[in-house]
């Protein structure tokens, strides 16, 4: 075996083949750190929460989208100072591209909204549920990967956009047992940040700066916001009566500040007149403090939490009217919302709303003896053909076995294909549950 990578043509040296001893190495069976496998059981789980996602997207008639786990690094550098461009999970490929396992939907979604440019019409009303990475020194034990569902809706400016996302995740949750006792959202826009911002004479370009500190506020000290607050050119005048306005709990003391005139306090008056509407309204409460950590965000911008306070952040999102503009698309507006897998798992065994999902086969077919393996194939694939789940047993095994495995697969029904019965073109059925047992022709199997 080639020990090295020697002697080979191309720029691309390929790593040298294993050398003998290496053949037989010892590999480590866990996943690699931060991530993980589903089997079975997890699977089952995770296929019965993406399909209330998907079957949710499309009650409201979105359309399922995806893109490559594998994006050009440039599609995540904003220069906002988030965590999510901290953390980003990137690379040189072998062909010196600069790559990032994508950190969130969005940035694709917009690509390949550009990418289609005038040959979708709008709005579009698109929704994907995709893995997403993250690089954290593991000194935190944390995750590096998760699943996101996104719903996005591209082309509307109005606030109906909103409203609608945050229906969509109020269905979820009323599908999954979880009601507004359990959960809320935090509304509020960052219309109401730029105003005061422009107050305070603070540039533009220094507003998703200031967002990404405001949303730490209730994760690191309040004297760090301050001073790193300080360093976007705020005064501490102006930081002093920020923070004021961010702790402001009703939309009326709001207006009382900003005055009625402002984007910010109209947008978030129809937001809560909608909610009304969709039916929805206990489920939503106004908090300025909120403006989310993703630095794209330019309107409303909302939140899920549980109300007992004990988990992160379930879900959130809100408007991002320039995105598709800061990639060079044209000025779309959009919205839209990211919904992790991990934050609603625990919320759900908080609740104690987990499902049980055991393995289910409709049928466990047996051949008594060996000579009619090919028989038992013949019932199975007769049964198949009419659309039933069927375990089929591979092998000679004794009929303890065959029931022990019956009951671990939870199967309903025991098709025994005999050497007197398939004669008669007959099997013998034995119903699990109830013990009754009967012969049947195959022609009649259903
Ligand atoms: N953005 C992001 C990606 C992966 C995980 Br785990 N958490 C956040």
């Amino acid at each position: 075996a080639n020990g090295g990578g020697g002697g080979r043509s191309g720029s691309i040296v390929a790593p040298p083949l294993l050398t003998q001893d290496e053949d037989f190495q010892k590999i480590d069976v866990n996943p690699p750190k931060g991530t993980r496998d589903f089997p079975p059981e997890d699977m089952r789980l995770r296929n019965w929460l993406f399909n209330h996602f998907k079957e949710v997207s499309r009650l409201f008639g979105y359309e399922e989208v995806d893109f490559p786990v594998l994006e050009t690094e440039a599609l995540f550098l904003r220069k906002a100072g988030e965590e999510i461009r901290d953390q980003l999970y990137c690379f040189e490929d072998r062909g010196n591209r600069r790559v990032a396992l994508r950190p969130e939907l969005t940035p694709s979604l917009a690509r390949l909204v550009i990418q289609k440019g005038k040959s979708v019409s709008l709005p579009l009303k698109w929704f994907a549920v995709g893995q997403c990475w993250r690089y954290e020194r593991m000194t935190r034990g944390r995750r590096r990967e998760h699943y996101q569902w996104n719903m996005d809706i591209i082309g509307v400016p109005q606030v109906t956009a909103e409203a609608e996302l945050i229906s969509s995740i109020v269905t979820f949750f009323k599908r999954i047992g979880i009601t507004a006792s359990d959960v809320g959202f935090k509304v509020s826009s960052r219309k109401v940040l730029q105003e005061l911002l422009t107050k305070y004479g603070v540039t533009e370009d220094m507003f998703g700066r200031v967002c990404i500190i405001i949303d730490k506020i209730e994760k690191i000290p309040i004297d760090e916001i301050k001073k790193e607050l300080g360093f976007t050119g705020i005064s501490e005048d102006a930081i002093e009566q920020l923070l004021q306005v961010l702790s402001v709990k009703s939309l009326d003391d709001l207006e009382d500040i900003l005055g009625g005139a402002g984007e910010a306090i109209a947008d978030l008056k129809q937001l809560f007149s909608l909610a009304e509407k969709f039916g929805y309204s206990e489920w939503i409460q106004f908090d300025a403090s909120v403006v989310r950590g993703l630095a794209y965000y330019t309107g409303i911008v909302f939140e899920g939490f549980d109300r007992k306070g004990k988990l992160r952040a379930i879900c959130g999102g809100g408007r991002y009217d320039r995105l598709l503009s800061t990639y060079g698309g044209d000025d779309i507006p959009a919205c839209g919302f990211g919904f992790g897998d991990a934050v609603i798992v625990e919320l759900l065994k908080e609740k104690d709303l987990l499902p049980e999902l055991g393995q289910e086969v409709e049928n466990i077919v047996c051949a008594l003896d060996k000579d009619l393996q090919g028989a038992a194939a013949t019932v199975a694939t007769a049964l198949r053909d009419k659309g039933q789940t069927v375990d089929l047993v591979l092998e000679s095994k004794p009929l303890k076995w065959v029931f022990k495995r019956a009951a671990r697969v939870n199967a309903r029904r025991l098709v025994l294909v005999g050497k007197t019965e398939w004669e008669d073109g007959s099997v013998s059925v034995k119903v699990l549950s109830s013990g009754e047992q009967f012969q049947v022709k195959l022609s009649d199997l259903e």
